[in-house]
């Protein structure tokens, strides 16, 4: 006869924390938001922890390069998504790899013989006011000179007229060299009162500019999240098909961490892939596998070796497994369950495996809530598809901005080779829906915000650390009605309120 599971599958929605004794040290400036991403043995420290607890979901619509850096520099990760070429897959993880704060690879360049009229419609172009010079117009050539408006008038000068005629030659440029740091290259721009520093290597390539404008911006974070040589760490998604040919490519480009992507990872093919790294790297290569909902799956991936263990199925707000299968969980049913068994997993053999809470996060007091449930750290789509640095579209829709965000279920994404059922029958039906979400504006201030909210929370609580809010937190279910009391009710409401 079937298993009949007791307890109701819940969401985030149906909790709220009971806040608890907070000392006057208790203040959000005090919190630590650092969690261990990978496993660790009693008494040691995870070899990988997060600044904050998120990562970016492994998607086509999410987690490109640039969330990547963009994600580094608050102290979280980006998996680069695994649905496209393994060359595709590498060259975005070896720009994170090779990613300089304030470095930026020029993408105004020129050749010598070009006209001012080209330049004209390359500036229009590209919104940049400093054209590099090259031998043969790309970012990488031999630098000759460099272009800025001071260098031409449009009044006086001929269109046809040459770059070559009336840019700064190269003689007369100041350069760094690719060991020039940060620090430095200011220093020098402040020394020669330049705006630009062009960087280039020992035949005289161009590698980079530098501009004063950036200097602030670029400061370093003291969350960001970087490796022993101070880049930034990135992770990438793989899948149970080509890993043997991925895996190498991506460790070659300098990746930190992997995740085994799967709607469902209670399978041999997860375990073939963890027995693989094990056999060929040891521990020295990071894996997570998932997603499971229970304790038995959570189990089944801990004992085959991977480094965390993804929790959720269908709980995405693009993601329809549960309609069109009819398989999954409430995510805070399933997280509660799965933190249970690494905790009990923890205490039989020593072995701290992270958890990750993938999917069903709407509210930013989720976060908190699916951390006070045992996530180590949370995996989220929707919420970072929504700023500038996801790879989709900006789109006007009825006066509104919007950005593009489907799922790795959803035709869209599917295209993608990998797709079939391992036999010859191709999957005929999607999981994932492709739809739009309302633009938010930059990754830094809605991170920011959002986990302004957490800590302040943690205080209410009278926590300093995440140890201590999921050791410690106090929970309550919520009924219909207090959720209805919990909003603004019984007014007429005279602002038009933001969801998130
Ligand atoms: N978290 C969620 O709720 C959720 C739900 C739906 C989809 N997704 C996302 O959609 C994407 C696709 O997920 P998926 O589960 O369909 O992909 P998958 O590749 O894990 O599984 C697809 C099918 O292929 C089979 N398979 C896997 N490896 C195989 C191999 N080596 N040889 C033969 N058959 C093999 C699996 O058993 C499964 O039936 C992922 O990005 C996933 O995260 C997530």
């Amino acid at each position: 006869m079937a298993v009949y599971m007791n307890e109701v599958s819940r969401t985030f929605g149906e909790y709220l924390l009971i806040p608890g004794y907070s000392s006057v040290e208790c203040i959000p400036a005090n919190v630590s938001l650092q969690t261990p991403l990978v496993k660790f043995k009693k008494g040691n420290k995870s070899p990988i922890s997060l600044n904050i607890p998120m990562t970016s979901a492994i998607m086509q619509s999410v987690s490109d390069d640039t969330m990547a850096i963009s994600l580094a520099k608050e102290g979280g990760l980006s998996f680069i998504y695994g649905s496209q070429s393994i060359e595709y897959q590498a060259q975005m993880v070896n720009r994170v790899k090779s990613y300089r704060a304030g470095f930026i690879v020029s993408d105004s360049n020129i050749s010598p013989e070009g006209t001012l009229d080209e330049l004209l419609i390359l500036k229009k172009k590209t919104n940049h006011s400093t054209v590099a010079v090259t031998i043969d117009g790309s970012s990488r050539g031999k630098l000759v000179g460099i272009v800025t408006s001071k260098d031409y008038r449009v009044s006086r000068m001929a269109l046809g007229t040459k770059v070559k005629d009336f840019m700064t030659p190269f003689e007369d440029l100041i350069c760094g060299n690719k060991d020039t740091t940060l620090k430095e290259a200011n220093n020098i721009i402040w020394e020669h009162k330049l705006n630009c520093l062009p960087i280039i290597d020992g035949e005289q390539r161009l590698i980079s500019l530098v501009f004063r404008k950036d200097y602030n911006t670029n400061k370093k974070n003291e969350n960001e999240l970087i490796d022993e040589s101070k880049r930034y760490m990135v992770g990438a998604g793989i899948n149970t098909r080509d890993y043997a040919e991925r895996i190498p490519a991506l460790l070659q480009a300098g990746v930190d961490v992997f995740c085994i992507d799967s709607s469902e990872g209670f399978t041999e093919w997860q375990k073939i892939v963890l027995e693989y790294i094990r056999k060929n790297y040891g521990d020295t290569v990071k894996v997570g596998a998932g997603n499971v909902i229970d304790k038995e799956g959570f189990r089944f991936l801990a004992e085959a070796g991977a480094d965390f263990v993804k929790v959720g199925i269908g709980g995405g707000a693009i993601c329809i497994t549960r309609e069109q299968k009819g398989i999954g969980r409430g995510q805070a049913t399933a997280l509660i369950e799965v933190a249970k068994a690494r905790d009990e997993y923890f205490n039989e053999t020593g072995i701290y495996v992270p958890i990750c809470s993938d999917g069903g996060i709407v509210h930013d007091y989720h976060i908190t809530l699916a951390l006070a449930m045992g996530a180590d750290f949370l995996m989220l789509g929707r919420y970072f598809a929504r700023f500038d640095e996801s790879p989709t579209k900006k789109v006007n829709i009825n006066g509104n901005y919007m950005k593009e965000y489907w799922g790795e279920g959803s035709t869209r994404a599917k295209n993608w080779q990998r797709y079939d059922l391992g036999g010859d029958g191709k999957l005929s039906f999607e999981e994932g829906v492709d739809s739009f979400v309302p633009y938010a504006g930059s990754l830094e201030e809605n991170v920011g915000l959002s986990l302004s909210k957490v800590r302040s929370t943690m205080c209410n609580c009278g926590y300093l650390t995440l140890p201590e809010l999921k050791e410690n937190a106090k929970l309550t279910l919520v009924s219909s009605t207090s959720i209805v009391e919990g909003s603004a009710h019984d007014v007429l409401l005279n602002d038009s309120r933001q969801m998130l």
